[in-house]
């Protein structure tokens, strides 16, 4: 076990099983995980994003890049043909360039999911649905389920649920532990397989680095595929700092459990210098395990255009014109 979980109230010897057994042995080990050192964290991750990689390490880099971004699109505004045009870029970044490789996954609203699903079909993309009342987190368990449920159904892989910051922030932690479990038991498909559950904080919600800390284990203790930073819809969305501690986070819960969980930094990411700041974070906290579209993702509407436009460059030496990439 790691010093981490094994300092942590509550996880004596074998687990962390016992932990949510009640609201106050919850409260106890969230609240006994080492507080967050913000000067060394934040200096941290500036360091990290300091790092330059170039020539043929950055055409690796960008390809992995690509190949683990959530291609999202979640406006009001959606269209079936937006949704199938996302889908097309999704399959074929770069029309000119057939080595350019696929994303991990296409995001969507919970009624977007059969039109992407069917433009999908058989090639290997995953189709991601947000729900539980997406981006606020506000209504009723039987609603958010039923949102998941909705989304499942249809045939979402994956499904990106929101925490109820609310809950979370006033102390009511078992409840936001048992929603996880509720929206995870939603996610079950009748053949016994299961969608995967990322689970979205809205870290610029949270206020504190600890909270950010604490998330992450309650998220993981409930069983969660993947923690998520971000909606997209808020202020302040993923960061280095805040996607450095939740790379730690998914660290330390390997080392104290034997169970891998993934990561996903998402919102306000857009160029590729910011990509490779992620990567490398990846790189130096986690290694080779988690570098990977299986345990790392970019929630990203429009990174994929830099991504390809960088990658134009270093194959031809020049940018492309303002047509290259199509505009989402
Ligand atoms: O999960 C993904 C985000 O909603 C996308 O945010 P973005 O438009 O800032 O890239």
């Amino acid at each position: 076990m790691s010093t981490l979980a094994a300092n942590a109230p509550g996880a004596t010897g074998g687990g962390l099983a016992d932990v949510a057994a009640s609201e106050a042995t919850l409260r106890r080990f969230l609240h006994g995980l080492p507080g967050v050192d913000q000067v060394g964290l934040e200096s941290r991750a500036a360091t990290l994003g300091t790092r330059s990689i170039k020539t043929t390490a950055k055409a690796f880099a960008i390809d992995l890049a690509i190949s683990m971004i959530d291609l999202t699109t979640l406006e009001g505004a959606d269209t079936v043909g937006k949704v199938r045009s996302l889908c097309a870029k999704g399959l074929s970044p770069d029309p000119s360039d057939r080595t350019a490789p696929q994303v991990a996954a296409i995001c969507v609203y919970p009624d977007m999911v059969a039109t992407a699903k069917d433009a999908l079909r058989g090639s290997g993309i995953q189709v991601a649905s947000v729900a539980t009342a997406f981006p606020s987190g506000r209504a009723g368990m039987p609603v958010k389920l039923a949102d998941t449920a909705e989304a499942v159904a249809a045939g979402a892989d994956e499904i990106d649920m929101v925490i109820d910051r609310g809950a979370f922030l006033s102390g009511r932690y078992l409840e936001v532990f048992e929603e996880i479990r509720a929206v995870k038991e939603a996610c079950r498909r009748p053949d016994g397989s299961a969608a995967h559950l990322k689970v979205i904080f809205e870290t610029g919600e949270l206020q504190t680095y600890d909270n950010v800390r604490r998330a992450s284990w309650l998220t993981m203790i409930a069983g969660a595929d993947f923690i998520k930073t971000s909606t997209g819809k808020v202020a302040v969305n993923a960061t280095p700092p805040v996607t450095l501690l939740m790379l730690e986070a998914v660290r330390d819960f390997r080392a104290a459990t034997g169970t891998q969980v993934g990561v996903k930094p998402a919102g306000g990411i857009r160029t590729t210098k910011d990509a490779m700041k992620y990567l490398v974070m990846v790189n130096e906290t986690l290694g080779d395990d988690w570098l990977s579209p299986h345990w790392f993702r970019f929630g990203a509407s429009s990174l994929l255009n830099d991504l390809l436009m960088q990658r134009q460059k270093l194959r031809t030496g020049r940018y492309s014109g303002p047509d290259y990439v199509t505009v989402d």
